[in-house]
């Protein structure tokens, strides 16, 4: 039984075609930019990639060329669960779900909470609802991991009423990933999860860190939405919450059009003026654009400045984790972020960053150090584990008596 996942985005679109025990990989997608004259999607089977474009596509034109793919593999009869990742679950789900009606309508009402994100999930669990009908659907959502965070955590200090009548706190997201790359950490430490004390950073499009002790999250930088925190391609993370009323003021900005600003034109393209892509702005600083070389520096100065407020959190720390494009990919920004970080106990090996490459995974501190790792992630896999072994819960084994 093969299980299909979908991630949809704001923009974007990955699928992925597996083996939830094996991790067996028939089929991974990549649709980019949709929407736009330059949408395209790339395709992976059995380690070829093949590019195509389909200006203007929307989500469900790419539905329908995933599904022609799954014919055209003769897979599309041994799809058995479709699991989704879903980014907002609120205070409701510190578990993956089936989806039925009212899970739906949980994530619907979820939605102020992310708007760039949950309304891309919903319309992806419809489109694969309609396609496969009689399938069970399963959301994993980014938010449940970190659902064991204390209030000490997740409590902001505001008025106590907008807690409890609009569940203003800190949630998290990328929950998926950091509970891998923290299962992944312990494998490569050879010591049990339970015992471990980490710090894992999610460094993508996206970027959070979260501090994870036994495998439970105790505290992340993403907040009541995936603005708060770090320095993202194209979010601010944390700035003065005066700056809504100061840019009103100021500039005469609505509302909406800052919260655009914020999600969409900051980061390291704010910074930059360049781009919000890692690897564009590390080739630029290296020819001496400024404006590159400024926002390298803030994302990595805000990014150790993170790591060091999640080992707050802990007792002990037995590592830092690196994953995601940025954190599997850039052996420069793994070198500076250690750079900064000795008060800690980090020393970088500097060979064995340089080795450590994408999807790979390595240690990159130097014996006596504290251990900083290099992890691949792989948010499909662990949707397609989440979704299986709800899956096996709610019914009886093959054969088996109820
Ligand atoms: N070789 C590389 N060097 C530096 N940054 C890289 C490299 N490869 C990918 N990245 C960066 O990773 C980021 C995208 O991360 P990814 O995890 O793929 O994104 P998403 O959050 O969309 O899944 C981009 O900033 C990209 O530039
Ligand atoms: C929640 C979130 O920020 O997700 P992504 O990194 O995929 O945008
Ligand atoms: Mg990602």
């Amino acid at each position: 039984m093969w299980t299909l996942v979908l991630n949809c985005g704001s923009s974007s679109v990955k699928f992925a075609l597996l083996q939830a025990e094996s991790g067996e990989t028939a089929l991974l997608g990549l649709a980019e930019r949709l929407g736009g004259p330059e949408a395209r999607l790339v395709l992976t089977r059995g380690g070829q990639k093949t590019e195509s474009a389909h200006p203007d596509v929307s989500y469900a034109g790419v539905f329908t060329l995933l599904l022609s793919e799954l014919e055209r593999l003769g897979l599309r009869e041994q799809v058995g669960v479709v699991g989704h990742r879903v980014v907002h679950g609120g205070e409701k789900f510190s578990a993956p779900a089936l989806i039925d009606a009212a899970v739906l309508e949980s994530i619907r009402a979820c939605i102020p909470l992310a708007p760039l994100h949950n309304p891309a999930n919903l319309a992806g669990i419809e489109a694969a609802q309609q396609a496969f009908p009689e399938l069970p659907q399963v959301a994993v959502f980014d938010t449940a991991f970190h659902q064991t965070l204390p209030p000490v955590a997740y409590r902001y200090a505001v008025p106590e009423a907008w807690y409890s009548g609009y569940g203003v706190r800190r949630y998290g997201f990328h929950g998926t990933s950091h509970a891998y790359v923290a299962q992944q950490a312990a494998r490569m430490l050879g010591r049990p999860l339970a015992e471990l004390n980490l710090v894992t950073a999610h460094l993508g499009n996206g970027c959070s860190v979260a501090a994870v002790s036994g495998g439970k999250s105790l505290d992340t930088s993403m907040g009541l939405t995936p603005l708060e925190g770090l320095v993202m391609g194209t979010r601010s993370g944390d700035v003065d919450p005066n700056l809504h009323e100061y840019l009103a003021r100021q500039a005469g900005l609505s509302l909406e059009e800052v919260t655009d600003a914020l999600n969409r034109h900051s980061g390291l393209t704010g910074l930059s003026g360049l781009s919000g892509d890692m690897r564009q702005l590390e080739e630029a600083a290296a020819q001496g654009h400024a404006g590159a070389v400024l926002a390298v520096e803030v994302f990595v100065y805000r990014l150790a400045k993170s790591v060091a407020a999640m080992s707050v959190a802990l007792p002990t720390l037995d590592a830092l984790v690196f994953t995601g494009g940025i954190g599997e990919n850039s052996a420069g920004v793994r070198a500076k972020v250690l750079g900064r970080l000795g008060l800690l106990g980090f020393s970088l090996d500097e060979a064995a960053n340089d080795a450590a490459v994408r999807g790979g995974a390595g240690h990159i501190g130097r014996p006596g150090s504290t251990p900083a790792l290099v992890v691949g992630t792989n948010e499909e896999l662990m949707i397609a584990r989440e979704a299986a072994r709800l899956l096996d819960s709610v019914r009886p084994a093959a054969g088996g008596q109820a």
